[in-house]
């Protein structure tokens, strides 16, 4: 009644599983070499709406300033990150951050996401460092149970080319793919039965990734897609030399966030199918700024992370004072350091406490 939808309180165990998923998250960071950065809530629509970004303008939580500028609240990280390196110029490539976005396209409006971002890094060792990264950040959560799904955003793109769609119909057709509404994709394509039932097999290519071999075959002849089923291949290999077996492939997988332009992951919790993590290469985003910035990066969802991590129960231990024993009580308190310690001036009535230190008359003649 007293907040907007979609805004929330935050109290409690869950909040402090999400300070927990943020701590870890920094530990992690600055331990592989991460440089932190923060951009303001605030800052233009147009940094987001831009050709260049392409974020509807619909999803943005908006208002006018004095100027008449139109403002909105971040609803990107990643987008913000690059307005801001581009004038850093720095010299540092890594950089992590951590905080809210808000969109109006998704219950909830402001979600949380801790995430990295690397500029200037090369495929595949850019791809390798961000699923290294998030399979570091799980373990350090504690999170075991997950599977990462590869993507391109090549694949299809290379096959719709002989279509020469408008921006219009194209976007038509991202969405059908994205739904994976074959029907939609059958009706959209009926220009072109070669590229129609390529993109309706591409549907169906989601799942282990021994699949990588079947649509190599199946695709032998535009060598540019076997190039890029090549390399999702060698990221394959290369999560399992790490002990990962866990990768999926979508390979009829588009890109959600208009900016990507290469290899696409997503994290997923095995037990709940929620997404944990997301990310992708976005080489284009800096030629808004006349530069030409390899880019790639990803951002864990930490109210996901938060849902699934659990955190140890510490002891809980009463003190009970009096008027005459306040010091006495607080010198106790410093010597646990391990346990929650609550000094109490009555005596507990509930059996909120696993032990309890009774020093009313400790002390007292
Ligand atoms: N900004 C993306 C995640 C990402 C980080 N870097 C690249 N992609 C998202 O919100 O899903």
């Amino acid at each position: 009644m007293f907040l907007p939808d979609g805004s929330q309180d935050q109290i409690g165990d869950s909040l402090l599983k999400k300070q927990r998923v943020y701590q870890i998250f920094t530990d992690v960071a600055i331990r592989r070499g991460y440089k932190a950065i923060e951009t303001p809530v605030i800052e233009y629509a147009e940094t987001f709406t831009n050709p260049h970004v392409g974020i509807p303008f619909q999803q943005l939580l908006k208002w006018f300033d004095r100027e008449g500028d139109i403002e909105v609240l971040r609803p990107d990280w990643t987008t913000a990150i690059a307005r801001a390196l581009m004038k850093l110029n720095p010299k540092e490539s890594k950089w992590f951050y951590q905080g809210s976005v808000f969109t109006q396209d998704k219950d909830g409006v402001e979600s949380r996401q801790a995430g990295i971002e690397m500029i200037r890094t090369k495929p595949i060792e850019g791809e390798i460092e961000s699923l290294f990264f998030a399979i570091d950040y799980l373990s350090a959560v504690n999170i075991d149970d997950y599977l990462i799904e590869l993507g391109h955003t090549g694949i299809y793109e290379k096959i719709i080319e002989p279509l020469m769609f408008t921006t219009t119909e194209e976007k038509k057709l991202r969405q059908a793919m994205h739904d994976k509404r074959q029907d939609v994709v059958k009706a959209l394509t009926e220009r072109n039965q070669t590229v129609q039932k390529q993109l309706l097999d591409l549907i169906q290519a989601y799942g282990e990734s021994s699949l990588l071999d079947e649509y190599k075959q199946i695709f032998k002849d535009e060598t540019d897609i076997v190039a890029i089923l090549d390399e999702l291949q060698d990221l394959v290999n290369v999560l399992k030399q790490l002990g990962i077996d866990q990768t999926i492939v979508d390979l009829g997988r588009v890109k959600q966030l208009p900016y990507y332009s290469g290899t696409m992951f997503r994290g997923y919790l095995t037990q709940t199918g929620d997404e944990c993590f997301s990310g992708g290469r976005y080489d284009k985003l800096y030629q808004q700024f006349n530069q030409s910035t390899p880019a790639i990066g990803l951002a864990f969802d930490v109210d996901v992370l938060a849902s699934a991590i659990t955190i140890e129960k510490k002891e809980k231990i009463a003190i009970i004072a009096s008027s005459e024993t306040y010091v006495l009580a607080e010198l106790k308190r410093r010597t646990i350091s391990d346990k929650i310690v609550d000094v109490l001036y009555t005596f507990p009535t509930d059996n909120a406490y696993d032990d309890i230190i009774d020093l009313r008359n400790e002390g007292v003649e």
